[in-house]
């Protein structure tokens, strides 16, 4: 299609498709804040007042679930799977907290859900923030493993931590100030249905912030050197020769992730929009390897977070 054309030039956002013309990027925004068991339980969980029948689509893919739920345990090891998502995690919390600060003011109190919150390495910085964070996740290890963690600081105990999905808390009518889902939504059976239940979980006028990997010939070519070089790789594998594409290498592990079913900014921001969420604000989140880390950028072509408001 013409945007992934597009998107294959460097810093093609000048020239941004007319449905992205509304949405501010990185550096037409005020100064930032500084950057500072494989079969999952969640149907099965008799415990909780989350277990009525969905009236919205299951966004729950079970192959993506299990490779999750397998290394579940290796969340805080910041050398381990996850390494891609710790040392982006100042990154994209330097976007969170400076949008969600324009928008609502001050962190204090404001209460934000996590969507495909994992072990918790973005929740617990929120909740230290003073945000009033709660945390779901499809896989019951994720939670178990995110409890266990925030329990060891008083601050982040406070986090609420649920097994379930975001169209089980909408039939539970909850509502949250931001919804926040992070490198998930490549992750879920139907986006669409997916982006609908994160705007029915945000309040109006309320903030929703989404991360994802752009259908960019970039992260095409990184799909392809992955599969014919790193047949034993791992999810979020951390391979040291191309930094800069490791999170998109290790979105692809084994085939069961494919590079056709990522969203380009567009098409995010369009299901957003049909879900009443109006995308203001994008970043791309690039590698720097002479620092060793990853910055805010404009350039949007491999990694990408939007921040949108709730409309009527
Ligand atoms: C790549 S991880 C991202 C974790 C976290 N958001 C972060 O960025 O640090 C994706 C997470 O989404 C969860 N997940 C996948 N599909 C889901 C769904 N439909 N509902 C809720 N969680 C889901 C997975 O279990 C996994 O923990
Ligand atoms: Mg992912």
């Amino acid at each position: 299609m013409a945007s992934s054309k597009l998107l294959s030039q460097p810093r093609w956002f000048r020239f941004l498709p007319r449905n992205l013309s509304n949405v501010r990027l990185f550096s037409d925004l005020p100064s930032q804040l500084p950057v500072s068991e494989p079969q999952n339980s969640i149907e099965s969980k008799s415990n909780n007042r989350f277990s009525k029948p969905s009236s919205t689509p299951s966004s729950l893919k079970e192959p993506e679930l299990a490779k999750f739920s397998a290394i579940a345990d290796t969340w805080w090891d910041s050398e381990g799977p996850f390494k891609p998502l710790h040392i982006m995690n100042p990154t994209r919390l330097a976007f969170i907290r400076s949008t969600l600060c324009r928008h609502f003011g001050p962190f204090e109190g404001l209460r934000i859900i996590d969507v495909g919150c994992g072990g918790g390495i973005l929740s617990e910085p929120l909740a230290r923030m003073g945000a009033a964070v709660t945390g779901i996740d499809a896989v019951e290890k994720n939670i178990k493993i995110a409890r266990l963690h925030a329990n060891l600081d008083p601050t982040t105990s406070t986090i609420e931590y649920c097994c379930t999905t975001a169209e089980k808390l909408v039939d539970e009518q909850r509502k949250f100030d931001a919804v926040v889902a992070l490198e998930v939504i490549e992750h879920v059976a139907d986006p669409a249905e997916f982006c609908k239940s994160l705007a029915a979980l945000t309040v109006h006028e309320g903030a929703t912030v989404v991360s994802t990997i752009n259908r960019s010939m970039r992260s095409y070519a990184t799909a392809i050197v992955a599969a014919e070089y790193l047949l034993q790789w791992n999810l979020y594998g951390y391979y040291p020769w191309n930094k800069h594409d490791i999170a998109v290498a290790s979105e692809l592990p084994k085939g069961t992730h494919e590079w056709s079913s990522f969203l380009t900014p567009e098409e995010l921001t369009m299901i957003l929009k049909r879900a009443s969420i109006d995308v203001k604000e994008m970043a791309g989140f690039v590698y720097n390897p002479l620092t060793g880390r990853w910055s805010l950028s404009d350039d949007i072509s491999v990694n990408f977070i939007a921040f949108g408001t709730k409309e009527n």
